[in-house]
């Protein structure tokens, strides 16, 4: 709380002091002077009253006794008198005999104000004395107070009072001044010494004067001290920011192109990175004007020009580094005035950032012209279109004057322009020569047959880019403009996507054709397939419908071409197909028309075959050309064809129709004994629908149980005894009975069916060894038949191991016969499996020996241990001294190579003989006994003997065999025990 309220008090100390000062001398002299004046005031009434009065009493005497006289003018003299020098302005005397005196001077002018004089007049009534003489009273005399007189002397005296005051208190109040402006001064300085810190002057310190008073020099050490300190402190802090900045500085430097502009925008100052950017010389940069650095980077965009505002713009500098895009800010510095005193310009370099800009854009309007040129790829039919575009994209993509797609002939070393962009039309299909290109180019990189156009033309620069369709060089796209250029990493990866496309395009093409082609055609002998040949057949049939002709089909199928295939391979089986495809072309004349239906399939139509005997002399003529050895792979084969005939009209109404029946009479030459030609006959129909028939019954014969095993003896020549069983396949038909094995062992061969029957056999075979056993008869060896698609299952050796394993069957007891042709397929692999097998515990044979390769030194690579001659040598002998020659060879040689020897089909007790004669091991056949049921073999295994020895030494007498199905043996030789 205040004394006084805040509003009323002087600003500044010295204001207060005075204020405070000249309050209380006005209070002191109000107060002083008003006693003063007030006892003045009353001490001189007092007096003016006793000396009015004294007056007054003086005055009655001295009057009385002229009065009594009558002497007025006397009277008026003393009263005169009286008045002189008094405070009475006036007398009047009343007296005896009616004289009336009145003295009144005249008065004097008022010297004093009229409130004071009415005071005084107020407080002074007149002084009224009776005049006696003697005692008595003989008049009055009045007496009035010159109250205007005494006022004028008060309002002197306060006057001088006033004055003498006044004068004293403007001495004090100078003197007090004086003194307070001295000792304030301190303080003043205080502020000239902020002044100072404000300038900058750190080290000043708030000056003192001697005589300050104590307090004012407390707070100015304070203050001095407080300085002191805070200057400390701040010194370090401003050291540091000090220190900061000017790393700032050195960053902006680094980072930034920064000059100094003075107010009219001339360069005064300039960092080292913008006189390195604008290549400029400082000397030369100093007083340039700023909107001559660089140009506005955008056609619209506007140069500064100096301005109290902010200008922020890009500009597009030209220096030593080439063209740069700066981002530019140029800030005006404003002084204490707010007008500009100059402007800091700061560049950014902004050149990667526009550059990663236009390269997006680029990129952009690349993907767009890829992406239009992929559209033309995927449905352009026309190549020159997708051509044309292509030069057209490369061109506008990569901005260059000219392009083109050259298709390279590498045969004859040139190149010709398929598409041009940039060069007239006329270009198109120019021929260069590369060879020439070759020996004068030495650009780096530039294929050699699109050189000659970069030599030849306006061209200063290039890129090109190979085609390649699939693994082939197609030919080259390239872009070329004049003058020097280089194409970046991205604009290469563009002419490459073009390239792609392009490639991709014709590849696209290219398969398009190929397929079209393998829809009619066939792939390996470029014959018309199934499809096209019917189509021909029906329109064949149709023509000779509308002429009243004929027309035929030939089916012609390869035989044994299997056997190829599976021992030579697949490369070798094609080739032979492609040779047998052009003998059949060579049998045929114009016109007809000779396709491939699939495998080792062929058909041959003959749109105009009139008569029967024209069909049969192609027949003839195909068989005999296909008969001919082939030479394939460096060896000779050997292939014969089997060739079925069907006509229109009679044998067919369709094409379909009449290449089925030819496909039933190619059946048929196949069953006459292959090699040779059948005519379609109605009844081949009926054999080729129970073949199919056959084929769907012997796919539930297995789940029916209806396959059975029957078992053929070995007997050994040394013994007679009971050698081993071959076990045989036998087709239990509910309808048809027991099927033997040659009329549908090929059709589960073809099927894959003979897979799960061959595992079925094999444990068949173990349980009955197993059976045999419990029942107590004396163990023989089984040996089991391994067809071609069995053996090739890779995990043969796995399968058979888990079935004997599971069945419990002695191994020893097992054999397996295998064909020759069937190991020959793949040498290699046969080895690794039959050594697998072997390592089994089994035993293997070779079968049939004599009707393939029949290579002894051959058949020493693999683990066998006993050869099986085939029944054709044994048939004749002895008298066919070549099969007897041969029986010897092989038998001798066998032994050889420790191998065990079985005679197959031996029929009479003479080839028996015989046979023991070439020291054969084992014979099987007719004459010990035809294959049997196993419920028989049971009661030959408890006999053991089958044929007598003595009959194999001396002529034959009886035979001692049992018969399949009670039949003797085929020479007629009754069984007897
Ligand atoms: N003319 C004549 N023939 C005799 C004589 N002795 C035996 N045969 C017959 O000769 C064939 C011998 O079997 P293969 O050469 O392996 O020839 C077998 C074999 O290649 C195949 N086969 C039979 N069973 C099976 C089998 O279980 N699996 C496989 N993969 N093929 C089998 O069927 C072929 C024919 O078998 P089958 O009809 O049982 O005919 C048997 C047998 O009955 C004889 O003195 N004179």
């Amino acid at each position: 709380m205040t004394l006084f309220p805040h509003k009323f008090l002087p600003r500044s100390l010295s204001g207060r002091v005075f204020a405070m000062f000249g309050l209380c001398m006005l209070v002191f002299l109000l107060f002083g002077l008003g006693m003063f004046y007030r006892y003045q005031f009353s001490q001189r009434l007092a007096d003016t009253d006793q000396a009015a009065n004294t007056i007054a009493d003086i005055t009655a005497q001295a009057i009385a006794h002229e009065s009594l006289e009558g002497d007025a003018t006397r009277v008026e003299q003393v009263m005169h008198l009286a008045l002189a020098g008094s405070p009475l302005k006036s007398a009047a005397f009343r007296g005896p005999h009616g004289m009336t005196v009145l003295a009144a001077p005249p008065a004097k002018g008022p010297g004093a104000p009229a409130w004071l004089v009415h005071a005084i007049d107020r407080r002074m009534p007149d002084v009224v004395r009776k005049v006696e003489a003697g005692g008595q009273s003989i008049g009055v005399l009045g007496l009035a107070i010159d109250a205007a007189a005494i006022a004028a002397q008060l309002w002197d005296v306060a006057v001088q009072t006033a004055a003498l005051v006044a004068a004293f208190a403007l001495a004090c109040y100078l003197l007090m001044r004086s003194t307070l402006r001295r000792w304030l001064a301190n303080l003043q300085r205080l502020q000239h010494f902020e002044n100072e810190v404000s300038a900058g002057e750190v080290t000043a310190e708030a000056p003192l004067l001697d005589d300050a008073p104590v307090e004012i020099q407390d707070a100015i050490h304070a203050i001095n001290r407080t300085t002191a300190s805070l200057r400390n402190q701040y010194g370090e802090r401003i050291a540091h920011l000090m220190h900061t900045l000017l790393e700032h500085k050195r960053a902006m430097d680094q980072v930034a192109s920064m000059c100094e502009v003075d107010k009219l925008g001339r360069i005064v100052d300039a960092n080292e990175q913008f006189v390195r950017c604008c290549g400029i010389a400082r000397e030369a940069l100093a007083g340039m004007e700023l909107a001559t650095i660089g140009r506005p980077a955008n056609a619209s965009g506007l140069p500064w020009v100096p301005s109290p505002l902010v200008w922020t713009g890009e500009v597009t500098v030209s220096g030593a580094q080439g063209e740069t895009q700066w981002f530019r800010t140029v800030v005006p510095i404003l002084g204490a005035d707010k007008a500009v005193e100059k402007y800091i310009c700061i560049d950014i370099d902004i050149t990667a950032r526009k550059d990663f800009e236009q390269a997006i854009l680029d990129n952009a309007r690349r993907q767009t012209l890829i992406a239009a040129l992929g559209q033309k790829a995927l449905h352009a039919s026309m190549l020159d279109e997708l051509f044309a575009q292509a030069a057209a994209t490369a061109a506008q993509g990569l901005n260059t004057r000219f392009a083109v797609l050259l298709e390279a002939d590498t045969e004859r070393n040139v190149a010709i322009a398929r598409a041009v962009a940039g060069w007239p039309s006329q270009m198109n299909g120019t021929v260069y020569d590369c060879q020439a290109a070759v020996r004068t180019q030495g650009q780096p990189g530039l294929l050699p047959w699109s050189a000659p156009l970069r030599a030849s033309s306006v061209v200063g620069c290039g890129l090109d880019v190979a085609i390649f369709r699939g693994t082939r060089l197609f030919g080259a796209i390239g872009v070329y403009d004049i003058g020097e250029r280089t194409f970046t990493p991205v604009e290469t990866d563009f002419l490459k996507s073009i390239a792609t496309l392009v490639a991709t395009a014709l590849e696209r093409h290219e398969a398009k054709s190929r397929l079209t082609f393998l829809d009619q055609y066939d792939q390996l002998t470029s014959l018309p397939n199934r499809r096209r040949l019917t189509r021909f057949l029906d329109d064949s049939i149709a023509r000779a419908k509308s002429r009243a002709d004929s027309c035929a089909v030939l089916l012609i199928d390869l035989d044994r071409f299997k056997d190829v295939n599976d021992t030579l391979g697949h490369t070798a089986g094609d080739e032979l197909l492609v040779q047998a495809a052009r003998r059949l072309l060579d049998c045929v004349r114009a016109g007809d028309v000779v396709g491939r239906l699939g495998g080792d399939e062929f058909a041959v139509v003959l749109p105009a075959a009139a008569q029967r005997r024209e069909s049969r002399a192609v027949a003839a003529a195909i068989v005999e050309s296909l008969g001919r050895p082939y030479r394939v792979q460096g060896q000779q084969v050997y292939a014969t064809a089997s060739v079925g005939i069907a006509t229109w009209p009679g044998d067919g109404e369709a094409a379909e129709a009449l290449i089925r029946n030819a496909d039933n009479a190619m059946y048929s030459a196949k069953k006459a004994g292959r090699n040779t030609h059948s005519f379609y006959m109605p009844v081949m129909n009926e054999d080729a629908t129970r073949r199919l028939r056959t084929e769907a019954e012997l796919r539930e014969a297995l789940r029916r149980e209806e396959f059975v095993l029957h078992y053929q003896p070995k007997v050994s020549l040394a013994t007679g005894k009971l050698a081993g069983f071959e076990a045989l396949l036998r087709w239990q038909h509910p309808v048809r009975g027991l099927v033997p094995p040659l009329e549908f062992i090929g059709i589960l061969e073809d099927t894959g069916i003979i897979i799960p029957v061959g595992e079925w056999i094999i444990g068949q075979v173990c349980r009955q060894l197993l059976l045999w056993e419990r029942e107590g008869a004396a163990p023989v060896p089984v040996a089991i038949n391994l067809s071609a698609r069995q053996f090739q299952q890779a995990d043969l050796a796995q399968v058979i191991e888990r079935i004997v394993g599971a069945s419990g069957a002695n191994p020893q007891l097992l054999e397996f016969e295998l064909t020759e042709s069937l190991l020959m397929a793949d040498p290699e692999s046969a080895a690794a499996t039959l050594a697998a097998i072997k390592r089994l515990g089994m035993h293997l044979s070779i079968d049939d020996f004599g009707t393939g390769y029949s290579s002894l030194a051959y058949l020493k690579r693999f683990p066998l241990d006993t050869l099986k001659i085939d029944r054709a040598f044994v048939r004749d002998l002895p008298e066919d001294g070549d099969d007897a020659a041969i029986t010897q060879a092989v038998i001798s040689l066998a032994h050889h190579l420790s191998l065990k020897v079985v005679a197959e089909g031996v029929e009479t007790l003479e080839q028996a003989r015989t046979l023991h004669g070439y020291a054969c091991d084992q014979i099987q056949g007719y004459y010990a006994s035809r294959p049997l049921p196993a419920a028989e073999c049971t009661a030959l295994l408890a006999r053991g003997q089958l044929i007598d020895r003595a009959l194999l030494a001396a002529p034959p007498m009886r035979l001692v065999a049992s018969d399949e199905a009670g039949h003797g043996a085929a020479d007629g030789s009754a069984a007897a025990a």
